[in-house]
């Protein structure tokens, strides 16, 4: 078909890169014209429009440098996206980008929604920690999307003016109240028959709220994936999350 977007998927071979292949090979506006893992020549992703990369985090940004020299697209749900990675993706991506690059830690609906509700109650609560759930296979600890989300819940407590978290803790077996992260614990957990889970806890004297969501099979992944695959083309420079694509 000739309005067709042409397509390619870095770490095809993996849990996510092979579910993003079969989603896009599902999909009449898409062609899948490049599927490439670990070692394989990048020739076949030259034709492509948008590349999507589901790789790791030591090989990412390699793959982003080689989309913007070539001018393609890139739609990335690898994880490890420091500010100082984001700010590399910028300068490459110059000051008057051609090329679009939108990067999102995660691409399910539910997970984006459990992210945008977390940053509107965490004005209205003294306490709040973050418990990320996922499969033992998982290379990095604390997730993304857990990163994502403490940083989002500690910069709206900031502009909320809400003084640190209480915690009288002053014995601790290292690791015992998790990692903070922007002064949020996030607590991680491996867990067999895992895929990805998040609950945000929130208190206040005399009750809790828990915000959860559940990815429980990575077909919940791609509408988010392939909605931003149809944007890039038309985004040019870097977006960080989809939640502008879903009007949020
Ligand atoms: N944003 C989101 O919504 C989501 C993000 N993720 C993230 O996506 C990433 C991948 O997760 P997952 O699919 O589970 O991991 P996998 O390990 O199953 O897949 C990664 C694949 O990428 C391959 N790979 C490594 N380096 C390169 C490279 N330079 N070029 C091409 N392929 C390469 C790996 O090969 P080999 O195994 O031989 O190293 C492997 O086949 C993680 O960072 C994860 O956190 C996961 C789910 C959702
Ligand atoms: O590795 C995974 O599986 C996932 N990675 C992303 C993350 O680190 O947040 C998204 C989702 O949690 C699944």
């Amino acid at each position: 078909m000739a309005d067709q977007i042409r397509v390619g998927v870095f770490g095809s071979a993996g849990r996510m890169g092979a579910e993003v292949c079969r989603a896009v090979e599902a999909a009449p506006d898409l062609d899948l014209v490049a599927a490439l893992d670990i070692g394989d020549d990048r020739t076949a992703a030259e034709s492509a429009q948008v590349m999507v990369d589901f790789t790791h985090p030591d090989a990412v940004m390699d793959n982003l440098s080689w989309c913007v020299q070539h001018g393609v697209h890139a739609v990335v749900g690898t994880t490890g996206f420091t500010e100082d990675r984001l700010a590399q993706l910028r300068w490459a991506l110059g000051e008057a980008p051609k090329t679009g690059i939108v990067v999102a830690a995660n691409f399910s609906v539910g997970a984006v929604l459990m992210m945008h509700f977390a940053e509107q109650a965490a004005r209205f609560y003294e306490s709040v920690e973050i418990i990320e759930l996922h499969h033992p296979n998982k290379a990095d600890a604390p997730s993304g999307t857990a990163t994502t989300t403490a940083h989002r819940i500690a910069a709206a407590r900031e502009s909320a003016q809400r003084p640190p978290i209480p915690d009288a803790t002053s014995q601790e077996v290292p690791g015992a109240r998790g990692a903070d992260i922007g002064g949020i614990r996030v607590h991680g957990v491996r867990l067999r028959g895992l895929v990805a889970h998040q609950e945000v806890l929130f208190g206040d004297p005399g009750e809790t709220l828990s915000i959860r969501h559940d990815s429980l099979d990575r077909v919940s992944f791609m509408p988010g994936v392939l909605a931003a695959v149809r944007a890039v083309v038309d985004r040019p420079g870097l977006t960080i999350g989809i939640d502008d694509l879903l009007g949020l």
